[in-house]
């Protein structure tokens, strides 16, 4: 169900490395929109417990943790307690983590108001793997963006390579298959396409081409 009286909502879910973030940061800034990076929330919630050596067992204090993440956004910079973790935060290690923590019930509800204070006019483009489904199941349009895992391996091989951090394309690969199986078959909020979503296969398309595929859905739905 649709509710007019909120600012629209464009969710864009799908696996790792599929180019969720690419697209969501273009179209947010076509339309002039702001832009929630979910997963972004659940790499700060891993990295803050990598850092006060909580155990990855510990639910309930995890949950914790990210309920009272101190996080500010200036310009480009993501400040984790005063600390730039910008590139520390890319690392398939707190990706990983972030995985295995996402499990959490109670780590998602911690979550669950943060992500929502993100929906302002004019509007929000939100990337994850739940955006569609659990934070904004009533978002104008939702579109779920696959890529074969061996692309999706290339491009963040590629990705990293350009930041200046080192990786490994076939342990890439490997983190990649482990990262989509746990993140579709966790019973909380799982990967799975919303019903009415748009399913976009990225794979043989350029950046370009897949923002367009999105914009045209977005013309659609306002036609
Ligand atoms: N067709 C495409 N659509 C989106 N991103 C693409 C495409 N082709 C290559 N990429 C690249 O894939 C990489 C991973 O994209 P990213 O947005 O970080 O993915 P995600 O947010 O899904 O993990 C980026 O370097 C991006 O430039
Ligand atoms: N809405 C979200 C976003 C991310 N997560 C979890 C599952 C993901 O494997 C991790 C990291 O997400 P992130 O989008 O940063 O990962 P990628 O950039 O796609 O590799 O967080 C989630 O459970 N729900």
């Amino acid at each position: 169900m649709i509710n007019a009286s909120l600012p629209p909502v464009i969710a864009i879910d799908g696996p790792s490395a599929s180019g969720k973030g690419t697209l969501a940061g273009i179209v947010a800034q076509t339309l002039g929109w702001h832009q929630l990076d979910s997963g972004m929330l659940y790499r700060l919630s891993a990295l803050a417990v990598m850092r006060k050596g909580i155990l990855p067992t510990h639910e309930a204090e995890i949950a914790e943790v990210a309920r009272n993440l101190d996080v500010r956004f200036v310009g480009q910079q993501v400040l984790l307690d005063n600390d730039d973790v910008s590139d520390a935060l890319r690392q398939e290690e707190v990706g990983a983590l972030a995985s295995q923590i996402a499990t959490y019930p109670l780590l998602r509800q911690a979550l669950f108001e943060r992500q929502r204070a993100f929906r302002k006019a004019p509007g929000l483009v939100a990337d994850g793997r739940d955006m569609g489904t659990v934070i904004f199941p009533d978002a104008k349009l939702k579109v779920f963006l696959i890529a074969d895992v061996d692309e999706r391996a290339q491009r963040r091989y590629k990705q990293l390579i350009e930041k200046g951090i080192s990786a490994n394309l076939s342990a890439l690969l490997e983190d990649l298959k482990a990262r989509d199986e746990r993140d579709m078959h966790r019973s909380h909020a799982p990967l799975v396409p919303a019903q009415d979503a748009k399913i976009i296969d990225s794979s043989t398309l350029s950046i370009e081409e897949s923002v367009a595929k999105v914009l045209a859905y977005w013309a659609e739905v306002n036609a």
